[in-house]
């Protein structure tokens, strides 16, 4: 039977299946867990001694009880806050809290009114349902995020949640419900009961959707990313590449690709170390950066081996990009080496050769990739830190 004991019973229980839930990601290490389950705890906690009343002193289940579920609602936004990268504020919100406390032994010890105690529980619970809902609005764009529907769900639930106790406040302060007792059976109380069962559910439900979308976004941007470099992966190469190709058949435009490769790259990593090879390919992926549009893709196909996808881009403008790129690659670089806590700067030479090639008509990515691969080893065998195209290619070999 739909009763207030019954209700907050429910949402006891609601608050320990998430519990589970949150435990259940907690070790994808995203910022924001620890809060959001320890609010679910605290809340459980604050909602059994609220359904105890009359079986437990008045002071456990009217003043502790309340501090409590004020203290979840705090440490729920506190999850946001650190879900999203910001600052604590730590003192405000124990103040809030203190002023919570004190007012309920006010109004139960010197001026008993349960009216009172209501309007002030709800406006402090409905303004921190404001405070996430504003702070997800604001800082939405902070995150990454594969889609904006858990962040606008969550902050929209928040707002939802405000305007209901706002509402709540409006109703005992106005004296449109006579409330005498929590357990009452009003149809208000009821009403305010049943939405308050859903607060800590929705908003746990909100971050673990935000929480599984940041995932998936890292995940993805993992998959996609080279862990060194920075530079797009063999996959998310060919991905980009299918596409531009059907791009470029269909609007009937140019698309050219470019592979190039260190010149005597063991050389480096015996001269001066591994760590100094790896800051020689972070260097190469920071230069290309700078001599391609930001319509190109830069990849690393493995190795010290890359890509450089180049839509629009017909033969001259590639060779032309390719040139470029060679004499910026060429000048060498300055490489901070750092042994131990000492961190030196020396410039470390190094070269790379260039393949490029131009799509043909009906020609695959495999066959445009080929073309430029042997362009690639033709100007390695040319002697290196040279460019040489997929024709140039064809006539030295013939
Ligand atoms: N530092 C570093 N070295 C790598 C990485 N991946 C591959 N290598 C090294 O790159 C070197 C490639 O050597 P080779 O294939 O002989 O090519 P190369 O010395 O550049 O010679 P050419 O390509 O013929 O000019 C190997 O020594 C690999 O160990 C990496 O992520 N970091």
């Amino acid at each position: 039977m739909l009763s207030p004991f019954n209700l907050l019973l429910i949402t006891a229980g609601f608050s320990v299946v998430m519990l589970f839930v949150l435990g259940s990601l907690m070790r994808s290490h995203i910022p924001g867990l620890r809060e959001w389950a320890g609010a679910n705890a605290l809340a459980a906690i604050a909602l059994v001694l609220l359904a105890c009343r009359g079986l437990i002193p008045n002071f456990l289940s009217i003043v502790v009880a309340n501090t409590l579920a004020g203290l979840a609602i705090c440490i729920i936004y506190l999850g946001f806050r650190r879900y999203y990268g910001l600052l604590l504020p730590l003192k405000p919100i124990a103040l809030s809290l203190l002023a919570l406390f004190s007012l309920f032994l006010v109004f139960h010890y010197v001026y008993d009114s349960i009216a009172i105690r209501t309007v002030i529980v709800s406006w402090f619970l409905g303004i921190y349902c404001l405070a996430i809902g504003l702070l997800i609005f604001q800082s939405a764009h902070r995150s990454l995020t594969l889609s904006p529907y858990p962040a606008r769900f969550t902050a929209w639930v928040s707002i939802l949640f405000f305007i209901g106790y706002g509402l709540r406040a409006v109703v005992y302060m106005t004296g449109t419900d006579h409330l005498i007792s929590t357990m009452q059976a009003s149809s208000w109380n009821l009403l305010f009961l049943s939405l308050g069962t859903l607060v800590m559910p929705l908003l746990t439900m909100g971050a673990i959707m935000m929480v599984h979308d940041r995932m998936l976004s890292k995940a993805i941007q993992d998959a996609n990313h080279d862990f060194l470099t920075g530079a797009w992966t063999r996959r998310a190469f060919f991905e980009f590449a299918e596409r531009e190709l059907l791009r470029a058949k269909r609007m009937k435009r140019s698309l050219s690709l470019l592979m190039f490769d260190v010149d005597y790259f063991k050389r480096i990593n015996d001269t001066y170390g591994h760590a100094t090879g790896d800051n020689v390919l972070i260097d190469i992926v920071e230069r290309a950066q700078l001599e391609i549009r930001n319509i190109d893709y830069i990849a690393r196909m493995g190795g010290e081996e890359f890509s450089i996808l180049l839509p629009e881009a017909d033969a001259n403008a590639a060779l032309a990009i390719a040139e470029r790129l060679r004499a910026r690659l060429n000048s060498g670089t300055s490489i901070v080496i750092s042994p131990g806590q000492q961190s030196t700067e020396k410039t470390v030479p190094y070269t790379v050769s260039i393949g490029v090639a131009t799509h043909r008509a009906d020609e695959g990515i495999i066959a445009l990739m080929h073309r430029a691969d042997i362009a690639l080893y033709s100007a390695k065998a040319a002697g290196r830190n040279i460019v040489i195209t997929a024709e140039e290619a064809m006539v030295r070999e013939a």
